[in-house]
């Protein structure tokens, strides 16, 4: 008789996996690649912004005592005495009596403290000189965009392992970062098994199935940050797996397969893991789709092994590889970006296991409503096709009914959490 698996929860197996979930080294890159990649260190203002006391319109820099007895009634006139552009320095102070033309950036002239629209001044020219007209008061600081007022320096802007959206990449150009020290990402192998499997080129035959695992395993790896290596499909041969898990795993930080991890006469993984001597952390859990998945370390290295079933290889993936793959790129929030939601749709079936049910998560009317995708089964492959979240249903003897709150965790979501919790787990 097979063996009798004891599942552990979700939140155990995460914690294993964590625990021997290293980071990985910082590389430096061109500025022009780095979205999408982690920050390797803090991103801190070196210095501030913007660092000169600056003109937010077109209009003239003044010193605002010289308008005091300003009004529509009796306007005062000042002497334009240059014109300055954005990136342009006037030299020299401006002294009472006198005005500078200046443009949206451009950097306040020395003498002046505040700054005019050119709609609300009245500019004229007399012996070829040139005057304007101001007919209201200016304070002190009025239209001035002050030196820091956007950040001061010093101020940490994005942490190290934040993954870096396009304001990031305005910030590391603001400061200078021709290179930026971005997370290396994790090598993360995959290697499909199953006698039954088509290559995608293949035309169907009976019995047999496309290999559609690898790729919805390959995109996952680059959504969650890392680096996918795809090491080929392989027939259920022990020999033949076995010598090609270990190849690979030399290869890279750590190793997917798919399939063959279950009690079938031709699940090959468990016995590999056991001729490697690689430590397994369990090999079921208390979850559905994915409870098979099982997890194994074999010197410093992760090897997951993933069911064969797509949604069952789906769910393992985001629960358990994800937050292995941000920790390897320093992200201090590696899991799943949780919120609590409305289930859209009545969910019958009960469990005794926490089901993570595949679905899209949607804004109605304001409110967070998550609707399940499709057939949900461990074998489905087309409700993974709209699947942007998964709804966690706890375990128990009932089903759900639309209108219940539910958790439901992100996939497609950049943002994510420090801490992992399933509801009554
Ligand atoms: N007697 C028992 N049978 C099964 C159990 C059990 O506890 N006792 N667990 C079931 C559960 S739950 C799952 S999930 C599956 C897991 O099976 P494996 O991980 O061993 O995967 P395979 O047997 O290799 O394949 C399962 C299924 O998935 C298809 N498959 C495999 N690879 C791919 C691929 N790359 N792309 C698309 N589809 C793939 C394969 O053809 C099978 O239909 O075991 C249950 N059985
Ligand atoms: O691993 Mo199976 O998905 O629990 O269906
Ligand atoms: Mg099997």
């Amino acid at each position: 008789m097979a063996e009798k698996r004891t599942p552990i929860k979700v939140t155990d197996a995460v914690q294993r996996v964590m625990k021997r979930s290293p980071a990985g080294e910082v590389e430096r890159v061109k500025i022009e690649q780095v979205y999408g990649r982690f920050l390797g260190e803090d991103l801190t203002a070196s210095h501030d912004v913007p660092h000169f006391d600056k003109s937010p319109y077109d209009g003239f820099a003044l010193k605002a005592i010289d308008t005091k007895t300003a009004s529509r009634e009796t306007p005062v006139t000042l002497e334009v005495i240059a014109e300055i552009g954005a990136g342009s320095v006037h030299k020299g102070v401006v002294q009472r009596g006198e005005a500078v033309r200046i443009m949206t950036g451009a950097q306040i002239p020395a003498g002046c403290d505040s700054v005019v629209m050119l709609e609300l001044a009245e500019s004229f020219s007399l012996e070829r000189r040139n005057f304007v007209r101001i007919n209201r008061v200016y304070n002190e600081g009025d239209n001035i965009s002050r030196r820091g007022e956007d950040t001061q320096k010093g101020t940490v802007l994005a942490e190290k392992g934040s993954y870096i959206n396009p304001g990031i990449a305005a910030l590391l150009a603001t400061f200078g970062y021709k290179e930026v020290p971005v997370s290396v990402k994790p090598k993360v192998g995959v290697l499909a098994t199953g006698s039954e499997l088509l290559e995608v080129g293949d035309d169907l035959e009976p019995g047999k199935i496309r290999n559609s695992n690898t790729y919805m395993i390959l995109s996952q790896i680059e959504r969650a940050g890392g680096k996918a290596v795809y090491f080929g499909q392989f027939a259920d041969d022990f020999e033949v797996c076995y010598q090609q898990v270990v190849s690979a795993l030399q290869q890279v930080d750590m190793l997917i397969t798919t399939g063959g991890v279950s009690v079938g006469d031709y699940d090959y993984l468990p016995e590999i893991y056991e001729k490697m001597e690689a430590g397994i952390l369990f090999n079921k859990i208390g979850m559905r789709p994915g409870s098979v998945t099982t997890v194994a370390e074999k010197e410093g290295k992760l090897l997951f092994g993933l069911s064969g079933n797509p949604s069952a290889c789906y769910v393992g993936f985001e629960l358990l590889t994800r937050p292995v793959i941000r920790t390897f790129l320093h992200s201090p929030a590696p899991f799943l970006q949780s919120v609590t939601g409305i289930l859209g749709r009545d969910f019958k079936k009960p469990n005794p296991f926490t089901r993570f049910v595949r679905g899209s998560m949607r804004f109605e009317n304001g409110r967070i409503m998550a609707f399940p995708s499709g057939l949900d089964k461990s074998s489905a492959v087309a409700s993974l096709a709209d699947t942007n979240a998964l709804i966690v249903l706890p375990g128990g003897t009932r089903g759900y009914e639309e209108g219940m709150t539910v958790q439901i965790l992100l996939v497609e979501s950049q943002e994510g959490l420090s801490r992992m919790s399933i509801d009554k787990e």
